[in-house]
């Protein structure tokens, strides 16, 4: 989820100031149809700890954070109230939103709200709801001291709702439960009250229903924040300290940070430092988001808001850092854990001269995207590109869509990896490029072993369905499998937890369709890192020709070597096209072929079918030929084209 109105607004700015550092395709209109009060003039020294409250909204994906978070900036006035429901979430997003109805990043907004004679300031921090997007979720929650827990009120407590509520709890937020969608036919309040109580010990007095989508108990939702969460607090004549938890990048003003304001009172003009880098800046603009950015002159302990000063890198925000006024020492905040990439691909433009463009556009999109790793590798098949370490495989497929979308890239993207340890006699080396891993037959390579990551996963499911997540678990590599009944005894359908520990490996490629496949789009699934575990893992090469195509080897378990093999070399003989000569195509592993399949000659002559003097068709015909030669990527004697790479690869994912 994000907040779509606030990424309006910052694009409206863009729009009015060109030429702007986005490229982002904009829905213009829908920007320019959203129309905001005009920000206050903002006194924030009247909005001391205690008039302060930070909150986010944390659930499952599609239980309705992004809904809710548009009618409390209604209700407050932030944006204006719209008689059609036209402040909508389809409003302004990018394209990859849309297409996925997904939300990628948070966001951030400070709303000022009437209660009882107070005016309040309260500031909504975002959070996407998919697991790859979990690290946003935990460093948001660090700004924060109370969340939202929302739940559907017809789909009851999902895998994600369980690992939220246990991560808000863990940083000891005060949880407010919500009920929404109680305006769906479906929805089923007792029954998911009980599930809450059950699973989460949450008192059902306490649970508020609403609609999101109607507007039906959005203020006791708003008093709730009020009366339920606890102020921030800090001392504003204490010295300056304040946590870092977001950046953004503007091309005109460098880095823009999100910081919430531990202690003290920070102006323009003061000079800051980093606790992390040790780099000293000077505030050159600082804010508030309301839902754009509004300059202010201050920002007071307890507040969220934003700063620029003159940050060139994107990497000199560290996420986590404790911000300090310069020649003053303080205590640094506990840090932040850094996000992992836990899925590498390799990505080349499908026309290698495209190489410096593509690179260009990569860096341009991690500016907004920071969790990306990027490292420059070449292919002796599809050239020079870049490999890319992704938090998991949605977030890989959403960066893939933004640069087709946004940067008109044309490319080709190899099988998604997970970092493998290869322990030798002498070290450990993390290997994320199957082209790097060692052949393990090899006994001059003096490997130890092989590790690879595992994942302790959850799923729900109605008890129906059981059996058939156990048998996909197993089909997994799944081990320590456990399961327990969410809902007492006498429901006409309880629902099941599972768990249990498998190979990231096995989650990364078509995991989450099998699974909404086999329980009828039922299950919800939600994983987190479990460490690493010693594996049989081999790797596995595809010869065409007997000479090895290096973008297409994989790591696989030796377990499964022969069936993958096997299906690999069908599907390439199905894509690649015959040529003069008799191709085999083989996969193996180390010296062994696993399997083999013949693509069977073809004759040349593309102007053979050709009668009597039709001398211009033949010259096209011929002309043709040579254009596709062009394209086409030599892998020994073998001429392969572009688009079989396409298929190959893009099948790979499937
Ligand atoms: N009937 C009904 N539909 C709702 C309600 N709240 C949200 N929805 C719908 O539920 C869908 C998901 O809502 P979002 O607000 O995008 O959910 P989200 O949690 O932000 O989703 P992510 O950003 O993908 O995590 C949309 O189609 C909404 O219109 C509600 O109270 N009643």
């Amino acid at each position: 989820m994000r907040l779509r109105w606030q990424a309006t607004f910052r694009r409206q700015r863009f729009l009015y100031r060109p030429p702007c550092h986005t490229s982002h395709t904009f829905c213009t209109s829908a920007a320019l149809r959203l129309a905001a009060t005009p920000p206050p003039s903002v006194n924030l020294e009247n909005f001391p700890c205690d008039s302060i409250r930070n909150f986010s909204i944390i659930a499952h994906i599609d239980h309705g954070k992004s809904t809710l978070a548009d009618r409390l900036l209604e209700m407050t006035g932030t944006i204006k109230m719209s008689s059609k429901g036209a402040n909508k979430q389809v409003l302004d997003k990018l394209k990859v939103e849309r297409d996925r109805g997904i939300t990628v990043k948070a966001q951030t907004a400070s709303m000022f709200y009437q209660q009882k004679e107070r005016q309040y300031l309260l500031n909504l921090i975002d959070t996407p709801g998919h697991v790859d997007f979990s690290w946003e979720v935990s460093r948001s929650m660090a700004a924060c001291q109370g969340a939202l827990l929302l739940v559907d009120a017809s789909q009851g407590v999902q895998a994600q709702s369980l690992s939220v509520f246990h991560t808000a709890r863990e940083r000891g937020l005060k949880i407010i439960p919500v009920l929404n969608k109680i305006d769906l036919p479906a929805a089923q309040p007792d029954r998911v009250k009980a599930q809450m109580h059950s699973i989460f010990g949450i008192d059902p007095s306490d649970v508020l229903h609403i609609s999101a989508k109607t507007g039906e108990g959005i203020s006791a939702v708003l008093r709730a924040i009020i009366e339920r969460i606890p102020p921030p607090s800090g001392e504003s004549t204490g010295k300056f300290k304040a946590f870092l938890f977001d950046s953004s990048y503007d091309r005109y003003r460098g880095v823009i940070s999100l910081v919430s304001i531990q202690d003290g009172v920070l102006r323009k003009g003061e000079r800051i430092a980093s606790f992390h880098t040790r780099k000293k800046y000077e505030i050159t603009e600082l804010g508030i988001m309301h839902p754009e950015e509004v300059p202010t002159t201050q920002l007071l302990p307890g507040q969220v808001g934003y700063i620029a000063c003159n940050m060139k890198q994107s990497s000199e925000a560290h996420i986590g850092d404790t911000l300090h006024r310069v020649g003053e020492m303080v205590e640094p905040m506990p840090g932040f854990q850094p996000a992992k990439a836990m899925v590498f691909a390799g990505i080349y433009p499908v026309d290698s001269n495209d190489f410096p463009k593509l690179e260009e556009s990569i860096k341009r999109l991690t500016l907004t995207d920071r969790s990306v790793t990027v490292q420059r590798e070449s292919s002796a098949a599809l050239g020079q590109g870049c490999r890319l370490g992704f938090l998991g495989s949605l977030h890989m497929d959403v960066f893939r869509q933004r640069l087709e979308d946004e940067h008109d890239a044309k490319i080709v993207v190899t099988a998604p990896t997970v970092p493998y340890k290869v322990v030798y006699k002498d070290r450990t080396v993390i290997v994320s490029n199957p082209t790097d891993f060692p052949d393990i037959i090899d006994t001059s390579m003096h490997v130890r072993e092989v590790q690879e990551p595992i994942v302790k996963a959850s799923i729900i499911v109605p008890e129906e369905f059981l059996g058939e997540m156990m048998d996909l678990c197993f089909e997994h590599r799944a081990e320590d499998v456990d399961h327990r009944y969410l809902e007492s005894s006498g429901e006409t359908s309880s629902r099941a937890l599972l768990t249990c520990t498998m190979p990231l490996n096995e989650i990364v490629m078509n995991f989450f369709d099998k699974l909404k496949s086999r329980s009828s789009g039922f299950a919800s699934f939600d994983y987190e890192a479990a460490g690493y575990k010693r594996s049989n893992l081999v790797k596995m090469i595809f010869l065409l020709n007997n000479k090895p195509v290096d973008a297409l080897a994989l790591i696989v378990h030796q377990s499964a070597e022969q069936t993958i093999g096997k299906m690999w070399v069908k599907k390439l003989h199905k894509v690649i096209p015959r040529q003069l000569f008799e191709v085999p195509i083989q996969a193996a592993v180390g010296k062994r072929v696993i399997a083999r399949e013949t693509l069977s000659a073809l004759r040349a002559d593309v102007t053979a079918g050709l009668y009597g003097g039709h001398y211009e068709r033949k010259m096209k015909h011929l002309e043709n030929q040579k254009e596709a030669k062009r394209r086409m990527k030599r892998i020994g004697r073998v001429d392969l084209p572009q688009e079989a790479f396409f298929d190959i690869l893009s099948s790979k994912h499937s």
